[in-house]
């Protein structure tokens, strides 16, 4: 599989705190990468270093092998979903949806979330009066929008409907079918089990591991990741 971005000694601290320590990791096309770990482990500062909102002290991101670094071109090529949403409070998603298409010079070329959400029908919302779960629903289209090669997504069911986050399940795997990318944060383990071809595990700013779904579950003969997360983690006693 072609690797779409290199990761390579990573660090990044907030004063004299170090958030991320020398991580190193790959990620190839075609596929579904859970980036799990307590909360404050580095998920979201790994993925904003990646995306170029966060400067790392040191190491090197590559994408499609060239350095991130003074770049702004390969966003184009990255669908984001933040965690929580900012958009200007008294603009309507219509217009929130033609000012993103604008500033690409580009239409919507997949409009398969915004249908399933049914967001049309809501473009004369102003954004300031949205519920946090049709704010979910604006950013998910957002990110999905220009059929990215790579998508980004940071705990992205959080706040979601049940029917809403199976929407955007479906929409994932259809995507990493499509041989997209796709790095999501989470929480929930029972939807990264459903998704997932691999799981990166952040602790304290390190990886602990980084492997295959089906290496995890037959290692630990558990069928479940759940299960599988709680005997690995208990055995290395973090
Ligand atoms: N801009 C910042 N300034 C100072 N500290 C920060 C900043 N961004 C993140 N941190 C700190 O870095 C640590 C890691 O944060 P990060 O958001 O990467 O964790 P996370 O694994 O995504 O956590 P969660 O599961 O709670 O979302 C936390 O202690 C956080 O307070």
């Amino acid at each position: 599989m072609e690797k779409i971005i290199a990761v390579e000694g990573l660090k990044k601290s907030f004063g004299r705190l170090e958030v991320l320590k020398n991580v190193s990791c790959d990620f190839a096309a075609g596929g579904v990468v859970s980036i799990l770990g307590p909360n404050a482990s580095g998920k979201t500062t790994l993925i904003k270093s990646i995306l170029g909102m966060v400067l790392p002290d040191s190491g090197s991101i590559l994408f499609k092998g060239k350095s991130i670094l003074n770049t702004f071109d390969y966003k184009r090529h990255i669908g984001y979903m933040p965690q929580i949403g900012h958009y200007p409070d008294n603009m309507q998603i219509g217009q929130l949806f033609k000012m993103v298409m604008d500033i690409r010079q580009q239409d919507a070329v997949d409009t398969d979330l915004l249908k399933a959400y049914q967001l049309e029908g809501m473009y004369h919302k102003t954004m300031r009066t949205l519920s946090g779960g049709t704010l979910q629903k604006v950013s998910a289209a957002l990110a999905f929008m220009f059929s990215p090669d790579v998508l980004i997504l940071d705990e992205p069911s959080a706040g979601l409907d049940p029917l809403a986050a199976d929407a955007l399940k479906e929409k994932i795997l259809a995507e990493r079918a499509n041989g997209k990318l796709v790095l999501i944060t989470s929480h929930i383990l029972s939807e990264a089990d459903e998704i997932s071809d691999h799981i990166l595990y952040l602790f304290e700013g390190k990886i602990k591991f980084y492997k295959t779904l089906p290496d995890l579950k037959m290692e630990t003969g558990e069928q479940k990741l759940s299960r599988a997360l709680t005997q690995l983690l208990s055995l290395s006693s973090c």
